[in-house]
C-alpha cells in the first residue's frame, strides 16, 4: 500500500465456536498460515489483503498502513480475546537492503483459540459490494463455516545439504566459508571493530511434489512446546524468542543468547552443559549485551521494566539457552509493529554494537539472510500482536512450474565474542538446526 492508494474497508466479523477444531489439520497443505503455541493459536485460510513492505522504512511503513486499515474497519467481535477480531499474520526481513519481501496477510477465515475458548473470524474487503462480504450466516453457525480439513497428504521428506553458493570453495563449500567468517569475525572482534558479531550458515534441500506442509508444522507443534510454531509466506518454524507480546497496554519478551546443545539421552552430560552455560563468563557477557540491546530499545516506549533478577536455563528439545524474561507497560499507543521496529535487529540476532555488527554480517556472510532472524507473528485492529525472532525455521521457495518441487532453505548462527570457537560454533547451528532438520526429514 502506498500513500496514494485508497485505503482498504475490510469488515471482520468474530464469532465463538463451541467446539474445538484441529488448527494444524485446517492449515493449506501447500501454503499453510499458522500460529500456535500448546492452547494457543490460530490458522488463516485463504486471503482477503496481502501487503508487501521492503528497505529501511518497512516496519514503520507496515505499522502506518496497518494503523490506517484498521481505522477503517468496521470489526464485529463480541469475543474480544488476543486474536480475535481483524488479525494480520507477518513476516520481516532481516535486513534493510534485503531482496526478500516483508508481508502482512490478512487472512478470509481465522480460525483461532485462546486457551479454552475458541472463535471463527471471517473478513472481507469492500462489505458494501454484492457478493463480497462477511457471511451473516456466521453469526448463527459458527462451525458450520469452518472448513473441512483437508485430507493427510503425502510426506516424503527433505535431505538438507549446506547450502553451495557461487564463490564458495568447493570441497567444503559453505561449511568452509563459514569458518572462516567466524574467525575474520574474531579477529575483527579483537581489533575493537565489534564486541559480538551474530554469524549464520544455511543449508538447503528440495520438497517434492505435493509434499504436506502440515507434516514437518505439525511435528514442530508438538516437540517444540515452549517454542511459537509459525508458517507465514512459506517461513516455517518454531521460535523460543518472543520478541514482543503487546496485550492491553501490558508488554513482555523473552531475550536468549547462550547455548548449549541438549544431551537428552546423557542426562548427567546434560546437566553438565546446562551448568557450564550457567556459569560460563563468556556465556554471560554475551547474554547481557542482548538484554541490554532490549532494555535499550524498549525503555522509550515502555514503563516499570523489569526483567527476571537472573538469566535462567530454558530447556528446548536441542539445546539449552540462557534466557531472561522481560516485562513492562506501554507508555503510549505503539502498535506492536511499531514496537518490533524499535527492538530489530536486537544483539541475540545482530550484535554489538549494532550498526557495526550488521556492516560485520553484509560483509562476512556471502547470502542474504532474508526473512531468517527478522521478525515473525501477528497484529489485531487495536495494535496488539505477539512476534518472535524467526529463528529455527526454513523459507519455501516457488513451485517449479515444470516438476512441482520447491527449494527450502534453512538458516542458523550463533553469537562470536572474544574467544568463540570456529568448530564449536560450527556444532551450535547444528544444534540450531535439528528443529527443522528433524521436521522435514522423511
Ligand atoms: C541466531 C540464532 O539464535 C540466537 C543466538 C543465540 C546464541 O548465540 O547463543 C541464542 C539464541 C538466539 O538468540 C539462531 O538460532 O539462528
Amino acid at each position: 500500500m502506498t500513500s496514494e492508494t485508497a485505503v482498504p474497508r475490510l469488515r471482520a466479523v468474530t464469532r465463538p465456536l463451541d467446539q474445538a477444531p484441529d488448527l494444524l489439520a485446517l492449515a493449506d497443505p501447500s501454503d499453510p498460515l499458522l500460529w500456535h503455541r500448546g492452547d494457543r493459536g490460530c490458522v488463516g485460510i485463504g486471503e482477503t489483503l496481502r501487503l508487501h513492505f521492503r528497505g529501511a522504512e518497512r516496519f514503520r511503513d507496515a505499522a502506518t498502513a496497518w494503523r490506517k486499515i484498521a481505522a477503517a474497519a468496521s470489526v464485529d467481535d463480541p469475543v474480544s480475546l488476543p486474536g480475535s477480531g481483524l488479525v494480520a499474520l507477518g513476516t520481516f526481513a532481516f535486513a534493510d537492503s534485503s531482496a526478500a519481501e516483508s508481508v502482512l496477510i490478512v487472512p478470509r477465515i481465522l480460525v483461532a483459540r485462546h486457551r479454552n475458548r475458541w472463535w471463527i473470524t471471517e473478513t472481507t474487503a469492500a462489505p458494501d459490494r454484492a457478493g463480497d462480504h462477511a457471511d451473516p450466516e456466521l453469526a448463527t453457525e459458527g462451525l458450520a463455516s469452518v472448513p473441512a480439513p483437508q485430507a493427510a497428504g503425502s510426506w516424503p521428506g527433505v535431505e538438507f545439504v549446506p547450502r553451495q553458493l557461487p564463490g564458495d570453495p568447493e570441497t567444503a563449500g559453505s561449511v568452509a566459508s563459514y569458518l572462516d567468517g567466524v574467525r575474520e569475525s574474531v579477529q575483527r572482534i579483537e581489533r575493537g571493530a565489534a564486541e559480538k558479531i551474530v554469524l549464520a550458515r544455511q543449508i538447503e534441500g528440495q520438497v517434492a511434489a505435493g509434499s504436506d506442509l502440515r507434516v514437518p508444522l505439525t511435528r514442530l507443534a508438538e516437540r517444540y512446546l515452549d517454542c511459537w510454531t509459525f508458517a507465514v509466506d512459506g517461513m516455517i518454524g518454531a521460535s523460543p524468542e518472543t520478541l514482543i507480546r503487546s496485550t492491553n497496554g501490558a508488554v513482555s519478551a523473552r531475550v536468549l543468547a547462550g547455548t548449549r546443545a541438549r544431551h537428552a539421552d546423557a542426562p548427567q552430560r546434560d546437566a553438565q552443559a546446562r551448568d557450564e552455560l550457567l556459569t560460563s563468563s563468556k556465556e554471560q557477557h554475551e547474554h547481557a549485551f542482548a538484554v541490554q540491546s532490549v532494555v535499550t530499545a524498549l525503555s522509550p516506549h515502555v514503563r516499570e521494566l523489569r526483567t527476571s533478577e537472573e538469566p535462567f536455563p530454558l530447556q528446548l528439545p536441542n539445546v539449552w539457552h540462557l534466557a531472561t524474561d522481560l516485562g513492562a507497560s506501554l507508555d503510549e499507543h505503539s502498535s506492536a509493529i511499531e514496537l518490533v521496529g524499535a527492538l530489530h535487529p536486537t544483539a541475540a540476532v545482530a550484535g554489538t554494537p549494532t550498526a557495526a555488527a550488521v556492516a560485520a554480517i553484509a560483509e562476512l556472510e556471502p547470502f542474504d539472510r532474508g526473512r531468517y532472524s527478522g521478525a515473525v507473528g501477528w497484529i489485531d485492529a487495536a495494535g496488539d500482536g505477539e512476534w518472535v525472532i524467526a529463528l529455527r525455521c526454513a523459507q519455501l521457495g516457488a513451485t517449479d512450474p515444470t516438476t512441482g518441487v520447491r527449494s527450502v532453505t534453512a538458516s542458523a548462527g550463533g553469537g562470536i565474542v572474544v574467544g568463540s570457537d570456529p568448530e564449536h560454533e560450527f556444532g551450535e547451528t547444528v544444534s540450531k538446526f535439528r528443529p527443522v532438520t528433524e521436521a522435514f526429514a522423511p
